[in-house]
């Protein structure tokens, strides 16, 4: 993260006043306090699809992808889902149990800690980019604190990590996190060989917006949240609404709470999570380079009433010689013009991070 990008991000650390209100024992009957309250903005968000509406968000099985006989339909399964949804449930995906489970135990852990051990990571001086306290929020939401703790770092390249931010305690944590990050590596480009496949893109072309060369601005990076529970979830926000700003993402669910939601024809489509599967959808870089093909959603998080829930979310960046830009294999002349405008990758993410201050999408102002 380039350091004067970085500045533009305003994230606070948790305070023993909200941490009261969030994780206090008596904070599941008491009334929620002003500082938490987004009653008219959870509103004025839009209908949530009742818990009955027969609805099937995407699924798509990696071990059919990689069958000779399954793939081709498969493949067409993937595409439609990046393209209808820009979101899917990704099974049969070939990750180490033992990675997720040790990454999972090791998320859990961390946030039963006392809020004392957690700050000792907290978001400080001018790069809030990385460490632990709340989610940024800014736009309408100014002012006002998500249901949520939440730790961002940077996993990949390893010589652009903060070591020094990755939580000590539990003591499995970094080790986990090292692991993991490796293991969402590979499943990104076993994806992403089946996602060209689908575009009609060279495997190479696409891999190489998110893995080729030695451009720092192209890497990995995780946020681990926590939403404890909430008793009056219709009153507060778990993570505002937003697209992803990067170029794919794999979430993992450290527990089977739902509370994601997608939106979709005006309406919020909760995430039932299948067990054992991840939750992945295309960001707004994946949406310039597919030239809006693939389509970047908006999604949410609503706490639970009663439960707790823990993801964690790996989001993989990309660029095409330091832009974010169409590939150039996607364009064609008149029968297939560029969509959006190409900006150098800097700018992109500055121009990101302001807009997410402003409670606006970046995306929209590359549109031609
Ligand atoms: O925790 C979740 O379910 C979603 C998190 C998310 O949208 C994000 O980190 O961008
Ligand atoms: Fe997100």
């Amino acid at each position: 993260m380039e350091a004067a990008a970085a500045k533009l991000i305003s994230r606070d650390r948790i305070t023993d006043a909200a941490a009261a209100t969030l994780f206090g024992t008596d904070s599941v009957s008491r009334q929620i306090p002003e500082k938490f309250t987004r009653t008219d903005e959870v509103r004025a968000a839009g209908a949530v699809v009742s818990e009955d509406e027969a609805f099937e968000l995407p699924v798509v099985d990696m071990a059919k992808l990689l069958d000779p006989e399954l793939s081709a339909s498969e493949t067409a399964k993937l595409g439609s889902a990046c393209r209808e949804w820009g979101f899917f449930q990704l099974t049969g995906h070939g990750v180490d149990e033992a990675a997720i489970q040790r990454m999972k135990e090791s998320a859990l852990e961390f946030f039963m800690l006392p809020l004392e051990s957690k700050n000792a990571i907290a978001f400080r001086g001018d790069d809030k980019f990385q460490g632990f306290g709340h989610h940024f929020s800014g736009g309408p939401s100014a002012g006002k604190l998500d249901w949520a703790e939440c730790v961002l770092l940077l996993t990949q390249p390893v010589q652009g990590r903060k070591t020094e931010l990755w939580p000590a305690n539990p003591p499995s944590f970094r080790d986990a996190l090292d692991r993991y990050s490796v293991e969402m590596t590979d499943l990104v480009r076993r994806l992403l060989r089946f996602m060209a496949i689908d575009l009609g893109v060279g495997q190479e072309a696409l891999l190489g917006a998110f893995f080729s060369g030695d451009n720092a601005e192209k890497g990995q990076s995780v946020a681990i949240h926590h939403y404890p529970p909430c008793r009056q979830p219709e009153k507060v926000v778990g993570i505002p609404p937003h697209t992803d700003g990067l170029g794919l993402t794999v979430l993992l669910h450290a527990d089977d709470t739902p509370g994601l939601q997608i939106k979709r024809g005006g309406r919020w489509f909760p995430v039932r999570p299948l067990p054992g599967a991840f939750v992945v959808n295309v960001g707004d870089i994946l949406d310039v380079l597919t030239n809006g093909a693939y389509g970047s959603a908006e999604h949410r998080v609503v706490p639970h009433a009663e439960r707790g829930r823990t993801t964690v979310v790996i989001f993989q960046d990309a660029s095409v010689d330091g832009l974010v830009a169409p590939l150039p294999e996607i364009l064609d002349g008149d029968e297939a013009p560029a969509r959006y405008n190409s900006i150098g990758k800097l700018e992109y993410t500055k121009g990101n991070f302001i807009a997410l201050g402003q409670g606006t999408r970046f995306l929209d102002s590359l549109n031609r």
